[in-house]
């Protein structure tokens, strides 16, 4: 069968493929960058990515520390740089870079890349205090960097809607895409940050879409969730992490994914081969919803808005 892929458009009109495959943070997370620590692993599995049929989307950041990974991969591989779709963040949080212009230009620089396709701020914990500067004077150089061609979108990344809000007020350029934790058992990272981005046409991403397989040991298979997952896996022949992927790609939200695993990371490029049913999307949902919340990052900040998160 020949390859598919579907794409969501962004509010700057720029295409953002449906699926990131190959995520560069949480397994292959460095709290420090040396020559020891190089993950020849990670280039490897950059360098299958890039044979996949279809634009390729890698998912990056600063505080990852695998920009030198994913440079490496970059310039053994032939496919075009037209063909691969590259997030990056500036990890604030971090306290790497002065700011995100130093951030971008020595990722940049690390990767062997003119410009990136989607450079987001990693966390919205930004102050005069911490690392220096607002939220709105950080997107005023985040548009300078739009603006230059160095990104060709701009976003955030968990941010809650009262943080867009303040970014909302000062922006010539409007995020286009809030990368959350969202998975089946987090359907909201923060009070109403879905339905408050769908609606302001900022593109939701999702990572750790797979956590309901991952990361809750599967000990009651008789859940119906499991159940109906298990039973829509092998309707359409297609693997539980596929179906899971499909379900937040139909919620009109980017499920970024990794895998260190090169037929699963084949497999989360193949998720458009098939279309799940409109009453199937919504059986995942409302069964999903049902689940005691389940928080893998940013907990002592969010851990808060537990009771909120498991509402449409
Ligand atoms: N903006 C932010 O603050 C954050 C962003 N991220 C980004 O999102 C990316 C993905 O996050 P993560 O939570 O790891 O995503 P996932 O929910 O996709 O989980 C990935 C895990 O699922 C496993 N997996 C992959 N495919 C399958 C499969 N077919 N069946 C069963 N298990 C599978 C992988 O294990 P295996 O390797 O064995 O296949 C891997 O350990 C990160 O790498 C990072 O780039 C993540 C956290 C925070």
């Amino acid at each position: 069968m020949s390859f598919h892929q579907e794409f969501f458009t962004l509010n700057n009109g720029e295409k953002i493929p449906g699926v990131a495959i190959l995520g560069t943070g949480t397994a292959w997370y460095k709290s420090e960058e040396t020559a020891e620590n190089f993950s020849n692993t990670l280039v490897d599995q950059l360098k299958f990515a890039f044979t996949l049929p279809g634009i390729v989307h890698i998912d990056a950041a600063e505080c990852y520390r695998t920009h030198g990974e994913l440079g490496k991969a970059l310039k053994d591989s032939k496919k075009p740089r037209d063909e691969i779709f590259i997030t990056d963040k500036y990890s604030c949080q971090h306290e790497i870079s002065e700011n995100p212009v130093k951030a971008l230009d020595a990722a940049l620089n690390k990767i062997g890349a003119e410009y990136v396709d989607l450079f987001l701020i990693h966390t919205p914990w930004i102050s005069r205090e911490e690392p220096g500067f607002t939220l709105e004077e950080v997107w005023k150089q985040m548009e300078q960097l739009y603006k230059e061609g160095k990104t060709k979108s701009i976003g955030v990344s968990n941010f809650r809607t009262e943080d867009i809000e303040r970014i909302l007020k000062v922006a010539e350029v409007k995020p286009q895409v809030n990368q959350i934790e969202f998975n089946a058992f987090l359907q909201n990272q923060t009070p109403g940050i879905v339905k408050y981005c769908q609606k302001n046409d900022i593109q939701l991403e999702a990572y750790s879409p797979l956590a309901p397989l991952q990361r809750e040991p599967r000990n009651s298979p008789e859940l119906p969730f499991y159940q109906l997952i298990s039973y829509l896996a092998q309707k359409y022949e297609k693997t539980e992490a596929q179906i899971l992927l499909r379900w937040v790609n139909a919620r009109h939200i980017v499920p970024v994914s990794t895998s260190s695993n090169p037929q699963r990371i084949k497999d989360a490029q193949n998720v458009f081969s098939f279309e799940l049913t409109v009453q199937e999307v919504e059986k995942i949902t409302q069964l999903g919803l049902e689940h005691k919340p389940l928080r893998l990052y940013m907990k002592s900040a969010y851990d808060k808005y537990n009771s909120d998160s498991q509402k449409a």
